[in-house]
């Protein structure tokens, strides 16, 4: 299964995957979510969390990049040394034995600061070959790597909202819990 899910900043992406994964005991469950960094009310930064409980900043207004995404620098090392292992942890099931059993990966999300790492467009596009569930949250603006994904005819696209928010994680668990 694999799976999009779409919407704008804001709407509950990062707290809808979270709920997902604590719906997901029978899976093993991998991969990462991104939060806001606030100080005195403004946001400053975006920090990654793994799901296996290991976290970073992953970008910041003090820090100088390259690359800069909007007003932040983004390190480039907490994407190749917390994120990626996140999601690799999963590819020895099908290169070399040994990896994960029965994996679930949710990324969180496929957006600007996280796309500029190539490593990171590449290990996205071996997992959507790969025979691991996907589930991953998308920003609703164009951007040639998510519209192709987006285009994809194995990729399902949900639209998240206000009004499905609530029951969209149970729903999704069901699902992924069944097969
Ligand atoms: N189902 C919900 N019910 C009530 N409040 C919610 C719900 N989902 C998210 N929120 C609130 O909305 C705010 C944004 O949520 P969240 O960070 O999950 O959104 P996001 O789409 O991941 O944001 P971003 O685009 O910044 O990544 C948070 O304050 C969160 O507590």
């Amino acid at each position: 299964m694999r799976i999009l899910i779409e919407g704008r900043p804001g709407v509950g992406k990062t707290t809808a995957v979270r709920a997902l994964a604590d719906g997901l005991s029978d899976r093993t469950v991998t991969g990462f979510t991104t939060r806001e960094m606030r100080e005195g009310g403004t946001r400053v930064g975006f920090v990654l969390d793994t799901l296996d409980g290991r976290h970073g900043v992953l970008a910041h207004v003090d820090f100088p990049g390259p690359p800069r995404v909007g007003r932040y620098g983004v390190d480039l090392g907490v994407m190749e040394e917390l994120a990626l292992p996140a999601l690799r942890a999963v590819s020895s099931r099908w290169d070399a034995g040994g990896g994960l059993p029965d994996p679930v990966v949710l990324i969180d999300e496929l957006g600007r600061m996280e796309l500029s790492c190539p490593g990171f467009q590449d290990t996205v596009r071996s997992l959507l070959e790969a025979p691991v569930d996907l589930v991953a949250t998308v920003h609703v603006h164009r951007d040639p790597f998510t519209d192709a994904l987006k285009e994809r005819d194995d990729v399902e696209v949900i639209h998240l909202s206000q009004a499905n928010r609530d029951t969209l994680p149970s729903k999704l668990a069901a699902r992924l819990q069944s097969r």
